[in-house]
């Protein structure tokens, strides 16, 4: 089992990487007198009742299924998630288990971060993308108007991801993750992201081998931010680039109504295009562009929007502040930097691209 350690300053602990060990998993949990299994809908009716089989083994579980998609990231399947733990008399000693994807993970982290100011849980991730949510310790809900703003720093006790449990997800969720993977090689890792563009079967229908290499390289790259910085005062904002835009699509048009790996996708693409506009950078925009479309990613979706209605999403970002809006750029691939543009800045900015784009 291939396993990458996360050390936080507040708390050390293990992604394993392979089908799913009642001793690791009882190893990290310290013998919880009762657990919480939340699922999604999709995910329980595929593997719930295995999983649940599994921890049963551990101490008797409860579980509760919400929603699938992240409609689910709301305040009311949040408070259900609460009003649920306390009916079924959870308490310190009780641990919280997330069976999904990020949704899941984000939601049930925050319900594991808040109830009895703090319990803890594990990340039995299921998508492609988890490979980054699960990771980390960021948990938390959506608003109408921001993505992600209620929310708190809350480390897993571990990661247990089998990556047998991605061969039900649809060509779409393969793609929102592989947008997470790409950010990761974007950011930190040129050798990788050539590895990526040199076969574009890899990444579009990628083989049970080829999807275990991109799992732990952007474990081993997330991991090793989030060590460094776990509360996001420096490098981890790295880890959001393409985020700025990319949360303002979600919010804008709707959450759940693109994948967050699209909405990211869209907002790397506009990134890079910063990148050579204001740093000067020489990141080759078309080519990452085209690159982008042949893996069936959407077009750039700024020349689509209204710039006016989706730029107050951009000046909530939590990186934002005092009128200024940050983005992570990059000098070139594996340099990302900080760049703070004033509002007007980056209106223009975006005028100037949705014409581009429409040209
Ligand atoms: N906390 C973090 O650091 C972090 C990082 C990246 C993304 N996120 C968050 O993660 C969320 C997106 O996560 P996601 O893309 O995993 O979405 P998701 O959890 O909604 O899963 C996508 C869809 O796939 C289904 N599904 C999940 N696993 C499946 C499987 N094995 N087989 C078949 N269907 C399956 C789900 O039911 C859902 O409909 C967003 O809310 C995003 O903000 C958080
Ligand atoms: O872990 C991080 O830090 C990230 O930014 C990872 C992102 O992929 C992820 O979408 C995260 O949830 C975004 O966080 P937010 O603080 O911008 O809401
Ligand atoms: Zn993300």
């Amino acid at each position: 089992m291939e396993q990458v350690a996360v050390k936080t300053t507040s708390s050390s602990y293990n992604v394993y990487i392979g089908p799913v060990s009642l001793g690791a998993v009882k190893e990290c949990a310290e013998n919880p007198k009762k657990i919480l299994l939340i699922s999604d809908k999709t995910v329980y009716s595929l593997y719930g009742e295995q999983v649940k089989t599994l921890l049963g083994e551990i101490a008797p579980v409860e579980c509760l299924v919400v929603e699938s998609g992240e409609e689910a990231k709301s305040f009311e399947e949040y408070y259900r998630i609460l009003t649920f733990a306390l009916e079924k008399e959870l308490d310190r000693s009780s641990m919280i288990a997330a069976l999904g994807g990020g949704v899941v993970g984000d939601l049930a982290g925050f319900a594991a971060a808040t109830f009895m100011r703090g319990i803890p849980f594990i990340q039995i991730p299921t998508t492609l993308l988890a490979h980054d949510s699960a990771v980390g310790g960021k948990t938390g809900i959506n608003h109408p108007l921001g993505k992600n703003m209620i929310g708190a720093f809350h480390q897993p006790a571990g990661v247990f991801y089998d990556p047998q449990y991605l061969q039900t997800l649809s060509g779409g969720e393969i793609r929102s993750g592989m947008a997470e993977v790409i950010k990761h090689a974007m950011i930190a890792d040129p050798l990788f992201l050539e590895w990526l563009q040199s076969d574009s079967k890899a990444v579009m229908a990628p083989d049970g081998q080829q999807l275990a290499y991109m799992i732990k390289k952007g474990i081993e790259i997330k991991a090793q931010i989030v060590s460094q910085d776990e509360k996001e005062k420096g490098i981890r904002a790295y880890l959001n680039f393409g985020h700025t835009l990319g949360h303002a699509i979600e919010a804008y048009m709707g959450y759940g109504r693109i994948t967050h790996g699209d909405a990211v996708a869209s907002g790397m693409l506009f990134a890079a295009w910063l990148s050579e506009k204001v740093l000067g950078a020489d990141l080759n925009y078309t080519r990452l562009k085209e690159w982008f479309h042949s893996c069936s990613f959407p077009q750039p979706l700024v020349p689509e929007m209204k710039t006016e209605e989706f730029l107050p999403f951009m000046l909530k970002d939590k990186k934002a502040g005092a009128g200024k809006i940050i983005m992570v750029l990059l000098e070139r691939i594996g340099a990302p930097v900080l760049y703070s543009f004033s509002r007007e800045e980056l209106q223009a900015l975006l005028d100037r691209y949705r014409k581009e784009e429409l040209n």
